[in-house]
Parts: structure tokens; C-alpha cells; sequence
């Protein structure tokens, strides 16, 4: 069975549904992207997840649990993080305090120090107003948050957005380390030729609708749907003769 199932989910914000008929999963330990058009719905499909759409219908379990039922805090308690894309940290306090108010974490002095094991860099720079920290640093603080309670599925809202190439990198690095900690990942991905070639498995998503699902490596094998849906190739660098 897998961890997230996602069966006839269709909804939205206001009388009109943004996402229709969509069938997914993610397993265990899993990295999913969600990628497809702009407006396509990927964000709202994974607000659906966490309980942030005012309208829902289809059912989506969570091992075992009819997610529907449960309060966006129960997700949470069951096994749930979400990082969204903007607001992610709080600025005005320090890296530290940051991970403090995490709240229902069994034991934070001993999951902040693992936190800082796992972040070398947000350890140099704890006592630093996170307002303070670089694009990078911020979006590390952002998942080290996440991880505090330990969850088994991530939400990522594009980790991405704003950062630079090289920091692009940094962060998709400590994507593909979230399984490791037992979680499973789905994201959602603008720069998703990138994210899919470390993905197991990816979802087009077109106008609300999954349009081709399957693994990262054969959608990006895919040239004609590449081409549509994941934006151009990256220009190769000319080798000096
Ligand atoms: N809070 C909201 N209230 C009303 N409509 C919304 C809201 N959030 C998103 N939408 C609309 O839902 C549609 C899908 O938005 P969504 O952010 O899910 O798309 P997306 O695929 O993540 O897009 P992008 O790649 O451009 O971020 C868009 O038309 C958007 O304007």
C-alpha cells in the first residue's frame, strides 16, 4: 500500500475546480515532482494534501487515514510537513529560535542538535536573525523546520523559486537527502528537468489534469513531452578546441 493515495481528487477555490480526476501515490521514502504548465495546479494539488483548499472532493489517505477527515494541525500530527513557497521561516527571529517553536516535537534539544548535524551551515549561524541568511540558508532553515517532527511525507512547494543556479543545486542536494531521514518527498518544480532527473517517479499535470505520469528518468526521456511540458534543454557548454 502506499504512503499518500490520491483517488478522484478534483477541487479548487471558488465555484470552479482548478484540479479534476486526479489519481496519484507517493511510497515510502519516494521523491515525486509534480511538474506541468504554468496555472496547470500543482501548487493547489498539494494544498489539497495538507487541507488548504476550501473545496475538495475524491478522497486522499494517508496510511490509512482518510486525510479528509483530519484538520490541517491533525496532517501535521499524523506525519505531514509542508514548506511553502514564500513565508517559510520567521524572519525577525534567530535560526535557533526558529527550531524551538516548533511545536509537538518529542524531544527539541535533541532533534535541533540533529538538525544542526544534518545543517552544517544553519550551526554556524545559529545565533543569526534568519532574516539575515542567504537564499540558500533560508530555504535549509525552511526544511530543517520541516523535519523537526520527523514526518514521513514533505511537501515541498517548489524549493527552488528565486534562487540562484548554484543555490538551486545546494538545495536540490538536501532534497535528495529528505529520504534518507525517512521521509518521502513531493515536490512541486518549475526547474523540472533538474528536479526529475533526481526523482523516482514525476506527474505532468495540464490544465488541472495529469496528462502523463511515470519515472523521472523516462519523462525526461520523453522528447516530444519534455519539450511541451518541462521547457527547453539546457544549452550544453561549447568545449574549447
Ligand atoms: N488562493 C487562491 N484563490 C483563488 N484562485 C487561486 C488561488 N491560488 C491559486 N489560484 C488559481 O488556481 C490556478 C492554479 O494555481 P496553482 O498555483 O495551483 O498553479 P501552479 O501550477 O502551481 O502554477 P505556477 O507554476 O505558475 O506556480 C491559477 O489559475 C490560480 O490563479
Amino acid at each position: 500500500m502506499s504512503l499518500l493515495t490520491l483517488s478522484g481528487v478534483a477541487g479548487g477555490y471558488g465555484d470552479v475546480d482548478i484540479v479534476t480526476g486526479i489519481n496519484m501515490h507517493v511510497d515510502a521514502r519516494e521523491i515525486v515532482t509534480i511538474a506541468g504548465t504554468n496555472g496547470a495546479g500543482k501548487s493547489t494539488l498539494i494544498k489539497a494534501v495538507m487541507g488548504y483548499l476550501p473545496r475538495l472532493s475524491g478522497r486522499i489517505e494517508f496510511d490509512g487515514h482518510d486525510l479528509r477527515s483530519l484538520s490541517t494541525e491533525k496532517r501535521a500530527g499524523i506525519g505531514i510537513s509542508y514548506v511553502p513557497q514564500v513565508r517559510n521561516i520567521f524572519s525577525t527571529l534567530t535560526v535557533l529560535e526558529n527550531l524551538q517553536v516548533v511545536e509537538k516535537v518529542a524531544d527539541s534539544r535533541k532533534r535541533i542538535a540533529e538538525m544542526f548535524d544534518m545543517f552544517p551551515a544553519l550551526a554556524s549561524r545559529r545565533r543569526t536573525q534568519a532574516g539575515n541568511l542567504s537564499g540558500g540558508e533560508r530555504q535549509q532553515l525552511a526544511f530543517a523546520r520541516a523535519l523537526m517532527s520527523s514526518p514521513r511525507l514533505i511537501l515541498l512547494d517548489e524549493p527552488s523559486a528565486a534562487l540562484s543556479p548554484a543555490l538551486t543545486e545546494l538545495v536540490f542536494a538536501e532534497v535528495r537527502k529528505l529520504p534518507a531521514t525517512g521521509a518521502a518527498v513531493l515536490m512541486v518544480e518549475q526547474r523540472a528537468r533538474q528536479a526529475l532527473a533526481f526523482s523516482d517517479r514525476g506527474y505532468i499535470l495540464d490544465s488541472g489534469k495529469i496528462v502523463l505520469t511515470d519515472t523521472g528518468s523516462a519523462l525526461l526521456a520523453n522528447e516530444k513531452m519534455a519539450e511541451l511540458y518541462l521547457g527547453s534543454k539546457p544549452v550544453e557548454p561549447v568545449q574549447a578546441s
